[in-house]
């Protein structure tokens, strides 16, 4: 095939207990969030323009990277090519601000493993992509869960770390309307590098108190009491969430980014002008060839 194309949710993160591990597959966190209609689609392209097959000369990669159209750098990606062995041009569009909570890099690593198989006939199942794509988000440090929550679709439960074989899915059976506001990035990096036991507390308290009754306006009250006892709330984003409630609705923070999410017209409602989406059904997907 000469190209193809592939889209991942964005993912929320409401909560989350971290469970790094020196092997990347088995890294991953327990937690929840929302997989969201917005997301990141990538094309990718066979470098050398032929598309057959794996790249035996050794020089399999990333030839060139372009977010909306920009020349960026992406290494959960670069992971995924190599890890796949094959050399590729990749074409990132993003509905979503990017390091912002969104799990942009999450959803870029797994669009560019369902479009890398297709555009290269490599055979993989899907469980073995996401392994591919969950792995380089880990070993490059950007997330730990959004991968497997992206391919999940929903409002994804990991009751287990790890990617598939490892981990272990759950949900919350709802599809509230969702909105958003964001205020800049925050770094994944630097948080996952940091002292993680009180975050790990918190994110096991939320999981807890969630799957005692897993509805949407839980997830939103046990992330909004993680954000709080895990030291993570930035005041832009409190004082947003505060607002929201003011008016008789849930807010939360996104898990990691200076963003806020609200159910329903909970943000516009307090006078933010917000983006609004839905809940994605079913989780990534390579696009349909036309
Ligand atoms: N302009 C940019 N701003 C922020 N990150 C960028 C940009 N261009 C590329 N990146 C890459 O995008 C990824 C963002 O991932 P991450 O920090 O996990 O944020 P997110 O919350 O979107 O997942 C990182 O791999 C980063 O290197
Ligand atoms: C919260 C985070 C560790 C990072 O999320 P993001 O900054 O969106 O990549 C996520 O991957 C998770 O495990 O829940």
């Amino acid at each position: 095939m000469d190209e193809a194309t592939a889209f991942a949710p964005g993912h929320v993160t409401a909560f989350f207990a971290p469970y790094p591990d020196r092997d990347p597959a088995r890294a991953g966190s327990r937690g929840a969030g929302l997989a969201l209609s917005d997301g990141v689609e990538v094309t990718v392209r066979p470098a050398d323009g032929t598309g057959e097959g794996s790249d035996p000369a050794g020089d399999a990669g990333l030839a060139s990277l372009e977010l909306d159209g920009v020349p960026a750098q992406m290494e959960p990606v670069e992971r995924v090519l190599a890890e796949l062995n094959v050399a590729a041009e990749v074409a990132v569009s993003s509905d979503v601000p990017v390091g912002a909570g969104f799990g942009v890099s999450g959803a870029a690593a797994l669009s560019t493993a369902l479009a890398a198989n297709a555009a290269f006939d490599l055979d993989r199942s899907e469980n073995d992509l996401v392994r591919v794509a969950h792995a380089a988000e880990a070993a490059a440090g950007t997330g730990l869960g959004d991968v497997v929550g992206q391919f999940r679709g929903g409002l994804p439960v990991r009751l287990e770390p790890g990617a598939p074989g490892y981990g272990r899915m759950d949900g919350v059976p709802a599809r509230p309307r969702v909105e958003y506001v964001s205020f800049g990035e925050l770094s994944t990096e630097r948080v996952l590098g940091g002292d993680l036991d009180p975050v790990r507390e918190a994110g096991e308290a939320a999981l807890t108190r969630l799957m005692r009754a897993p509805d949407e306006a839980e997830l939103l009250a046990a992330g909004r009491e993680f954000a709080v006892e895990a030291g993570l709330q930035v005041p832009e984003v409190a004082e947003a969430v505060e607002a929201v409630e003011a008016e008789g609705g849930l807010a939360s923070m996104a898990m990691l980014g200076r963003t806020v999410y609200a159910l329903g017209t909970g943000l516009t409602d307090a006078g933010y002008d917000a983006a609004a989406c839905s809940i994605h059904p079913t989780g990534a997907t390579l696009r349909p060839e036309e």
